[in-house]
């Protein structure tokens, strides 16, 4: 019997990763979908033909990064809905809009208009009946010291190059962001509480958490 059996949980399950940039998304994905059978849905960071150029350059490139992270992340929307769910999926639509295109436009690196016309294509795309939300977001939490040491383990070249501030700076925008999430069912996670790269059995813990949760946001819901 595999994990998601055991627990209960069902097979068409949508599951997002949310949290900031090295909180260990990517990782997670992997682990919970290899746990559970289920599809996998990434970011693709390698192939994006804008983030390199926005980490030179936040204020020429924001636009163009939102407007085509948007793109993509729908795409993998249409594809879920298409297999009919089954998926863990490497950060949320949310996100975009809620942390990064809103930073950029308060920190100035994004101007009003260009925010104002991502906002608008987010909302027609998104903030309607016919999207489907996840059945649950778990949001995978940790100290900003941890969170750097990872960012820098992981050593991208671009992530390196940028100022630790701008690190501090989305991590305090996450906190005040899931404090007041509320589109769809949400599970805390911290990140001192599995160690699923040096022990894979600290996964069932994870998937019993998320099981539970499951179960008690469609109990609510009737
Ligand atoms: N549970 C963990 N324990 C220790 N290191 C981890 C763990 N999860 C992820 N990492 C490491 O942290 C870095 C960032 O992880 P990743 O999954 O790529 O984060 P994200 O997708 O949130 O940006 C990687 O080097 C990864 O190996
Ligand atoms: N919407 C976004 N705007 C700007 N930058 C973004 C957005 N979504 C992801 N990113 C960046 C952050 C990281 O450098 C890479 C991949 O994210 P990760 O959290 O490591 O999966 O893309």
């Amino acid at each position: 019997m595999n994990l998601r059996t055991k627990y209960g949980i069902p097979a068409n399950s949508v599951i997002t990763i949310a949290g900031t940039v090295g909180v260990g998304k990517s990782t997670m994905t992997n682990a919970l979908a290899n746990a559970l059978d289920f599809r996998t849905s990434f970011e693709k960071v390698d192939t994006n033909p804008y983030l390199d150029k926005f980490y030179a350059n936040f204020t020429r490139w924001s636009f163009h990064l939102q407007v085509y992270f948007l793109a993509e992340r729908f795409k993998e929307q249409k594809r879920i809905f298409e297999y009919g769910g089954g998926f863990i999926q490497d950060r949320s639509i949310y996100e975009d809009t809620g942390i990064f295109a809103k930073m950029h436009f308060e920190k100035g690196t994004m101007s009003k208009v260009d925010y104002e016309t991502y906002t608008s294509l987010f909302e027609a795309m998104v903030m309607t009946p016919y999207f489907p939300h996840p059945d649950l977001l778990i949001y995978l939490e940790g100290s900003i010291d941890d969170i750097i040491c990872r960012i820098k383990e992981r050593g991208r070249p671009m992530e390196q190059q940028t100022p630790i501030d701008y690190w501090n700076e989305m991590h305090q925008r996450y906190e005040d962001w899931i404090n007041s999430f509320s589109a769809c069912p949400v599970l805390r996670i911290n990140i001192n509480e599995y160690d699923i790269r040096d022990d894979e059995s600290s996964i069932e813990p994870v998937i019993e958490r998320i099981a539970n949760h499951i179960k008690q946001s469609q109990l609510l819901k009737r």
